[in-house]
């Protein structure tokens, strides 16, 4: 039985992560974490999962909940999972990070962190969006520089960091496939008289609002036609079920960085 800890189990995520813990074989919830000061600290975790009194507490206690892991499921903040990442090294334990928002500062040093034990990153854990990542990088090529892209996401009001880590990756996959530098190309902002596109940029534009789970469209754009690829999530739970999935995963993979290509097969 792999024993799974989630941290940021008070939140949107790590309520779903929960209920998904406990519908696999194979697994169980050793302990669930939240920050100091959290209302939720001391509470049955089963409550935000909706599953009723399930006997795990929610603890504010990082060292322990480690310690009594096999592995760390985290979706929380790019600086409190590098934290994490740090303590799960020194008590040799893996760790999935579900967070979004990462400098590129923060994923040099995440890497520096995971020397030592396996980590899964990865800013969208579903499937299809992965399928997706796969299927963009050929889609880039055949069709190759007469079509201009463009990225649109859609979430949710309560969203903290822009754009999404889904569509940030999108671009650099195609970035990548048509040999440009994504931090070069991405112009995430357009206002006044800001000139005519360029043939190299990749847009990106941000939409927030309600309760949309999660969109994402990748434009490619020619003279006379375009494609579009589009990603809809319509619930939180293929995220959950495939942090689950990278869980089950990790705990056999050797050292270092994976993504969910890595999980999946995909690569
Ligand atoms: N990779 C994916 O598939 C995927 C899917 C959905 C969301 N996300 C990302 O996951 C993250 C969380 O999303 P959410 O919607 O659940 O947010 P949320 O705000 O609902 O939940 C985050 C939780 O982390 C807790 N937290 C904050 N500081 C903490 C600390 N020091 N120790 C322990 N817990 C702490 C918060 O109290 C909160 O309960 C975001 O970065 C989001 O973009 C990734
Ligand atoms: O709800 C969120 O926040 C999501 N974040 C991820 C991202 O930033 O790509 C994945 C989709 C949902």
């Amino acid at each position: 039985m792999i024993k799974i800890a989630v941290c940021g189990a008070a939140g949107r995520m790590g309520g779903r992560i929960i209920a998904a813990i406990k519908e696999t074989d194979g697994v169980e919830l050793s302990g669930a974490l939240d920050r100091p000061g959290h209302p939720m600290v001391g509470q049955d975790a089963g409550f935000n999962a909706g599953l009723g009194a399930i006997g795990v507490p929610i603890s504010d206690d990082l060292n322990e909940v480690v310690k009594g892991c096999d592995v760390l499921i985290d979706f929380t903040t790019p600086k409190v999972s590098l934290k994490n990442l740090e303590v799960c090294a020194i008590n040799k334990k893996s760790i999935v990070i579900g967070s979004t928002g990462f400098t590129p500062e923060e994923r040099v040093l995440a890497a520096e962190l995971a020397k030592e034990i396996p980590v899964v990153i990865a800013p969208n854990m579903s499937v299809g969006v992965n399928v997706c990542f796969k299927v963009l990088a050929d889609v880039a090529k055949i069709l190759g520089e007469d079509f201009d892209v463009e990225i649109v996401e859609a979430h949710h009001k309560m969203k903290k960091d822009s754009p999404s880590g889904t569509a940030v990756r999108m671009g650099e996959v195609v970035a990548n496939a048509l040999g440009r530098d994504y931090n070069k190309v991405a112009n995430y902002h357009r206002e006044g008289i800001c000139g005519e596109r360029t043939h190299e940029e990749i847009g990106m534009q941000t939409i927030r609002g309600g309760d949309i789970v999660g969109e994402h469209t990748v434009y490619f754009i020619g003279m006379g036609e375009r494609v579009e690829i589009t990603h809809r999530a319509h619930t939180r739970d293929m995220f959950s079920r495939g942090s689950v999935r990278a869980a089950k995963w990790v705990v056999n993979a050797k050292p270092g960085v994976w993504d969910m290509q890595d999980v999946l097969g995909l690569r």
